[in-house]
Protein backbone atom coordinates (compact mmCIF):
# COMPACT_ATOMS: atom_id res chain seq x y z
CA UNK A 1 0.00 0.00 0.00
CA UNK A 2 1.28 3.63 -0.58
CA UNK A 3 2.71 5.64 1.67
CA UNK A 4 1.73 8.72 0.64
CA UNK A 5 -1.75 10.20 -0.17
CA UNK A 6 -2.89 12.94 -2.12
CA UNK A 7 -5.50 14.64 -0.93
CA UNK A 8 -8.01 17.24 -1.75
CA UNK A 9 -10.07 19.00 1.33
CA UNK A 10 -13.29 20.19 0.27
CA UNK A 11 -16.86 21.67 1.96
CA UNK A 12 -20.18 22.38 0.96
CA UNK A 13 -21.41 24.80 3.41
CA UNK A 14 -18.98 24.36 6.08
CA UNK A 15 -19.74 20.74 6.11
CA UNK A 16 -16.17 19.78 5.50
CA UNK A 17 -13.85 16.85 3.80
CA UNK A 18 -11.10 15.17 2.85
CA UNK A 19 -11.09 13.98 -0.30
CA UNK A 20 -8.98 11.02 -2.13
CA UNK A 21 -8.97 9.55 -5.70
CA UNK A 22 -8.54 5.95 -5.30
CA UNK A 23 -10.37 4.38 -9.02
CA UNK A 24 -8.69 0.81 -8.61
CA UNK A 25 -9.96 -0.31 -4.97
CA UNK A 26 -6.50 -0.25 -3.59
CA UNK A 27 -6.33 2.15 -0.85
CA UNK A 28 -8.35 1.52 2.00
CA UNK A 29 -7.86 3.55 5.31
CA UNK A 30 -8.72 1.86 8.46
CA UNK A 31 -11.13 3.75 10.96
CA UNK A 32 -7.97 4.81 13.41
CA UNK A 33 -6.14 6.65 10.36
CA UNK A 34 -9.73 8.01 9.54
CA UNK A 35 -10.10 9.48 12.42
CA UNK A 36 -6.24 11.00 12.34
CA UNK A 37 -6.81 12.53 9.42
CA UNK A 38 -9.82 14.19 10.97
CA UNK A 39 -8.53 14.92 14.13
CA UNK A 40 -8.86 18.74 13.73
CA UNK A 41 -5.43 19.51 16.02
CA UNK A 42 -3.37 17.04 14.41
CA UNK A 43 -4.53 15.71 11.39
CA UNK A 44 -5.91 17.89 8.46
CA UNK A 45 -9.38 18.10 10.30
CA UNK A 46 -12.19 17.33 8.57
CA UNK A 47 -15.78 15.84 9.45
CA UNK A 48 -15.57 12.97 6.90
CA UNK A 49 -13.58 11.44 4.39
CA UNK A 50 -14.45 10.48 0.79
CA UNK A 51 -12.85 7.95 -1.16
CA UNK A 52 -13.44 8.09 -5.10
CA UNK A 53 -13.59 4.72 -6.15
CA UNK A 54 -14.93 2.98 -9.39
CA UNK A 55 -18.06 1.10 -8.17
CA UNK A 56 -16.61 -2.21 -10.54
CA UNK A 57 -13.75 -2.53 -8.14
CA UNK A 58 -16.04 -2.60 -4.54
CA UNK A 59 -16.52 -5.74 -2.77
CA UNK A 60 -19.45 -8.10 -3.70
CA UNK A 61 -22.46 -6.82 -2.43
CA UNK A 62 -21.34 -2.83 -2.42
CA UNK A 63 -21.08 -3.20 -5.80
CA UNK A 64 -24.69 -4.08 -6.27
CA UNK A 65 -25.67 -0.46 -4.63
CA UNK A 66 -23.94 1.04 -7.55
CA UNK A 67 -24.15 -1.29 -10.37
CA UNK A 68 -27.91 -1.91 -11.14
CA UNK A 69 -28.04 2.10 -12.37
CA UNK A 70 -24.85 2.16 -14.16
CA UNK A 71 -23.47 4.55 -11.27
CA UNK A 72 -19.39 4.39 -12.69
CA UNK A 73 -18.02 6.03 -9.17
CA UNK A 74 -19.11 5.27 -5.98
CA UNK A 75 -18.88 7.79 -2.77
CA UNK A 76 -17.50 5.82 -0.36
CA UNK A 77 -17.59 8.10 2.70
CA UNK A 78 -16.56 7.78 6.36
CA UNK A 79 -17.50 9.95 9.64
CA UNK A 80 -14.48 11.59 11.16
CA UNK A 81 -14.57 8.85 13.80
CA UNK A 82 -13.79 6.51 11.22
CA UNK A 83 -17.25 5.03 10.87
CA UNK A 84 -19.24 4.05 7.76
CA UNK A 85 -21.83 6.39 6.45
CA UNK A 86 -24.59 5.32 4.01
CA UNK A 87 -24.65 8.61 2.42
CA UNK A 88 -23.88 12.26 2.99
CA UNK A 89 -26.03 14.65 0.90
CA UNK A 90 -23.54 17.81 1.13
CA UNK A 91 -20.34 15.18 1.03
CA UNK A 92 -21.98 14.36 -2.40
CA UNK A 93 -22.10 17.29 -4.19
CA UNK A 94 -18.45 17.83 -2.88
CA UNK A 95 -17.60 14.64 -4.49
CA UNK A 96 -18.64 15.20 -7.83
CA UNK A 97 -17.15 18.67 -7.66
CA UNK A 98 -14.10 16.56 -7.02
CA UNK A 99 -14.81 14.58 -9.98
CA UNK A 100 -14.71 16.85 -12.24
CA UNK A 101 -11.69 19.23 -11.51
CA UNK A 102 -9.52 16.03 -10.85
CA UNK A 103 -11.10 15.18 -14.95
CA UNK A 104 -12.24 12.04 -13.77
CA UNK A 105 -15.68 12.72 -15.16
CA UNK A 106 -16.95 15.19 -17.67
CA UNK A 107 -20.37 17.35 -16.67
CA UNK A 108 -21.78 20.41 -18.09
CA UNK A 109 -23.90 22.88 -16.53
CA UNK A 110 -27.60 20.83 -16.41
CA UNK A 111 -26.38 17.48 -16.95
CA UNK A 112 -26.51 14.88 -14.46
CA UNK A 113 -24.40 11.95 -13.01
CA UNK A 114 -25.16 8.87 -10.94
CA UNK A 115 -23.25 8.41 -8.23
CA UNK A 116 -23.24 5.13 -5.90
CA UNK A 117 -23.79 5.34 -2.46
CA UNK A 118 -24.09 2.48 0.36
CA UNK A 119 -28.01 3.64 0.64
CA UNK A 120 -28.24 3.41 -3.41
CA UNK A 121 -27.42 5.36 -6.48
CA UNK A 122 -28.31 9.33 -6.15
CA UNK A 123 -28.06 11.46 -9.43
CA UNK A 124 -26.41 15.12 -8.89
CA UNK A 125 -27.14 17.65 -11.73
CA UNK A 126 -24.72 20.46 -11.97
CA UNK A 127 -26.22 24.23 -12.29
CA UNK A 128 -24.61 27.59 -12.51
CA UNK A 129 -24.54 27.83 -8.41
CA UNK A 130 -23.43 24.62 -7.01
CA UNK A 131 -25.13 21.05 -7.09
CA UNK A 132 -28.72 19.41 -6.90
CA UNK A 133 -28.98 15.94 -5.75
CA UNK A 134 -31.78 13.81 -5.59
CA UNK A 135 -32.06 12.24 -2.00
CA UNK A 136 -34.48 9.76 -3.60
CA UNK A 137 -37.61 8.30 -1.46
CA UNK A 138 -37.58 9.73 2.62
CA UNK A 139 -39.56 7.66 5.53
CA UNK A 140 -41.12 8.45 8.70
CA UNK A 141 -38.61 5.84 10.27
CA UNK A 142 -41.81 5.75 13.24
CA UNK A 143 -39.32 6.82 16.05
CA UNK A 144 -40.47 9.48 18.19
CA UNK A 145 -37.59 9.34 20.85
CA UNK A 146 -37.23 12.06 23.35
CA UNK A 147 -34.39 14.34 22.78
CA UNK A 148 -32.16 15.93 25.48
CA UNK A 149 -29.63 18.06 24.83
CA UNK A 150 -27.01 19.84 26.97
CA UNK A 151 -28.02 23.21 28.25
CA UNK A 152 -31.66 22.71 26.71
CA UNK A 153 -34.17 23.12 29.63
CA UNK A 154 -36.46 20.22 29.03
CA UNK A 155 -36.24 16.73 26.90
CA UNK A 156 -38.46 17.46 23.55
CA UNK A 157 -39.86 14.77 21.77
CA UNK A 158 -38.40 14.68 17.88
CA UNK A 159 -39.47 12.96 14.98
CA UNK A 160 -37.33 10.02 13.42
CA UNK A 161 -36.56 10.59 9.43
CA UNK A 162 -35.09 8.12 7.48
CA UNK A 163 -33.21 9.82 4.37
CA UNK A 164 -30.91 6.45 3.74
CA UNK A 165 -28.82 7.91 7.21
CA UNK A 166 -31.02 7.89 9.91
CA UNK A 167 -31.90 11.19 11.57
CA UNK A 168 -34.02 12.51 14.30
CA UNK A 169 -35.17 16.08 14.18
CA UNK A 170 -36.31 18.12 17.05
CA UNK A 171 -38.38 21.80 17.42
CA UNK A 172 -36.49 23.52 20.01
CA UNK A 173 -38.53 26.50 21.69
CA UNK A 174 -37.11 29.58 19.82
CA UNK A 175 -33.94 31.06 18.61
CA UNK A 176 -32.37 31.43 21.90
CA UNK A 177 -32.76 28.07 22.53
CA UNK A 178 -31.05 26.87 19.42
CA UNK A 179 -28.42 29.06 20.48
CA UNK A 180 -28.00 27.82 23.91
CA UNK A 181 -27.84 24.09 23.02
CA UNK A 182 -24.69 22.45 23.68
CA UNK A 183 -23.98 20.17 20.34
CA UNK A 184 -20.28 19.08 21.98
CA UNK A 185 -21.82 16.73 24.09
CA UNK A 186 -23.81 13.96 21.80
CA UNK A 187 -27.93 14.56 22.38
CA UNK A 188 -29.44 11.64 24.70
CA UNK A 189 -32.28 9.89 22.56
CA UNK A 190 -34.85 7.78 24.67
CA UNK A 191 -35.40 4.99 23.21
CA UNK A 192 -32.37 5.19 21.66
CA UNK A 193 -31.95 4.17 17.44
CA UNK A 194 -29.91 0.77 16.61
CA UNK A 195 -27.62 2.57 14.47
CA UNK A 196 -27.66 5.93 16.36
CA UNK A 197 -28.76 8.60 14.82
CA UNK A 198 -27.74 12.26 13.42
CA UNK A 199 -29.90 14.79 15.01
CA UNK A 200 -31.33 18.51 13.79
CA UNK A 201 -32.51 21.11 16.28
CA UNK A 202 -34.93 23.01 14.19
CA UNK A 203 -36.45 26.79 14.73
CA UNK A 204 -38.82 27.93 11.89
CA UNK A 205 -38.24 31.95 11.18
CA UNK A 206 -41.22 34.15 11.14
CA UNK A 207 -43.01 33.98 9.12
CA UNK A 208 -42.42 30.53 8.42
CA UNK A 209 -43.38 30.61 4.56
CA UNK A 210 -42.27 33.82 2.09
CA UNK A 211 -43.38 33.68 -1.09
CA UNK A 212 -44.34 29.99 -1.22
CA UNK A 213 -40.87 28.98 0.22
CA UNK A 214 -40.27 27.43 3.75
CA UNK A 215 -38.15 28.46 5.97
CA UNK A 216 -36.09 27.36 9.08
CA UNK A 217 -33.12 27.85 10.99
CA UNK A 218 -31.28 24.34 12.16
CA UNK A 219 -28.06 22.69 14.23
CA UNK A 220 -26.92 19.28 14.19
CA UNK A 221 -25.28 16.87 16.00
CA UNK A 222 -24.11 14.44 13.14
CA UNK A 223 -23.54 10.53 14.53
CA UNK A 224 -20.13 9.64 14.43
CA UNK A 225 -18.83 13.54 13.69
CA UNK A 226 -20.32 15.71 16.56
CA UNK A 227 -21.84 19.12 15.66
CA UNK A 228 -20.97 20.02 12.12
CA UNK A 229 -21.54 23.49 10.44
CA UNK A 230 -24.08 21.94 8.08
CA UNK A 231 -25.79 18.42 6.84
CA UNK A 232 -27.04 18.05 3.86
CA UNK A 233 -29.08 14.70 4.23
CA UNK A 234 -30.29 16.71 8.20
CA UNK A 235 -31.61 19.76 6.36
CA UNK A 236 -34.07 18.16 4.11
CA UNK A 237 -35.04 15.43 7.01
CA UNK A 238 -35.77 18.95 9.37
CA UNK A 239 -37.35 20.55 6.23
CA UNK A 240 -39.45 17.43 5.60
CA UNK A 241 -40.47 17.52 9.40
CA UNK A 242 -41.28 21.34 9.82
CA UNK A 243 -44.11 20.68 7.11
CA UNK A 244 -45.08 17.35 8.69
CA UNK A 245 -45.95 19.25 11.86
CA UNK A 246 -46.95 22.34 9.74
CA UNK A 247 -50.16 20.09 8.19
CA UNK A 248 -51.55 20.16 5.06
CA UNK A 249 -51.16 23.40 3.08
CA UNK A 250 -47.30 23.68 3.57
CA UNK A 251 -45.03 24.53 1.02
CA UNK A 252 -42.59 21.83 -1.14
CA UNK A 253 -39.90 24.23 -1.37
CA UNK A 254 -37.65 25.11 1.71
CA UNK A 255 -34.45 27.33 2.33
CA UNK A 256 -32.88 25.65 5.43
CA UNK A 257 -30.05 28.01 7.40
CA UNK A 258 -27.41 26.60 9.30
CA UNK A 259 -24.11 27.90 10.71
CA UNK A 260 -22.12 26.94 7.75
CA UNK A 261 -24.96 28.77 4.98
CA UNK A 262 -27.66 28.09 2.98
CA UNK A 263 -29.12 24.95 1.56
CA UNK A 264 -32.29 24.75 -0.67
CA UNK A 265 -35.16 21.49 -0.27
CA UNK A 266 -37.82 20.43 -2.75
CA UNK A 267 -40.53 17.31 -2.57
CA UNK A 268 -41.88 16.59 -5.84
CA UNK A 269 -44.19 13.68 -6.68
CA UNK A 270 -42.48 10.78 -8.79
CA UNK A 271 -43.88 7.42 -9.85
CA UNK A 272 -41.99 5.71 -7.09
CA UNK A 273 -43.30 8.29 -4.42
CA UNK A 274 -42.20 11.37 -3.22
CA UNK A 275 -38.50 12.05 -3.51
CA UNK A 276 -36.52 15.14 -1.82
CA UNK A 277 -33.77 16.74 -3.43
CA UNK A 278 -31.24 19.10 -1.93
CA UNK A 279 -29.27 21.80 -3.15
CA UNK A 280 -26.50 23.89 -2.45
CA UNK A 281 -22.44 24.99 -2.95
CA UNK A 282 -19.81 22.74 -3.39
CA UNK A 283 -16.13 24.28 -3.30
CA UNK A 284 -12.56 22.45 -2.75
CA UNK A 285 -10.33 24.51 -0.92
CA UNK A 286 -6.95 23.08 -1.06
CA UNK A 287 -4.52 20.16 -1.49
CA UNK A 288 -2.52 18.27 -0.46
CA UNK A 289 -0.02 15.03 0.72
CA UNK A 290 -0.05 12.87 3.93
CA UNK A 291 2.09 10.72 4.83
CA UNK A 292 0.40 7.69 5.68
CA UNK A 293 3.79 5.64 7.66
N1 LIG B 1 -22.91 15.51 6.65
C1 LIG B 1 -23.69 14.58 5.94
C2 LIG B 1 -24.08 13.32 6.66
C3 LIG B 1 -22.85 12.47 6.96
C4 LIG B 1 -23.15 11.13 7.55
C5 LIG B 1 -23.76 11.20 8.91
N2 LIG B 1 -22.87 11.72 9.90
C6 LIG B 1 -24.22 9.78 9.32
O1 LIG B 1 -23.53 9.08 10.07
O2 LIG B 1 -25.29 9.38 8.86
C7 LIG B 1 -24.74 15.21 5.06
O3 LIG B 1 -24.45 16.31 4.55
O4 LIG B 1 -25.76 14.61 4.78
Amino acid sequence: MATTLHFTKGHGTGNDFVLYSDPDGLVELSASQIADICDRHFGVGADGVIRAVRSKHLPEGVEALAEDDGAEWFMDYYNADGSQAEMCGNGIRVYVRYLIESGLVDLADGDTLAIGTRSGVRDVQRNLTGFQVDLGRWALDGGEPLVRAKELPVARPGLGIDMGNPHVVVAVADESELDAADLTYIPHLEPTPEHGANVEFVVPHDPLVKDGVGRIRMRVHERGSGETLSCGTGAAAAALAVRYWAGSGAPNQWRVDVPGGTVGVRMFATEDGEHVALSGPAELVYTGTLDLA
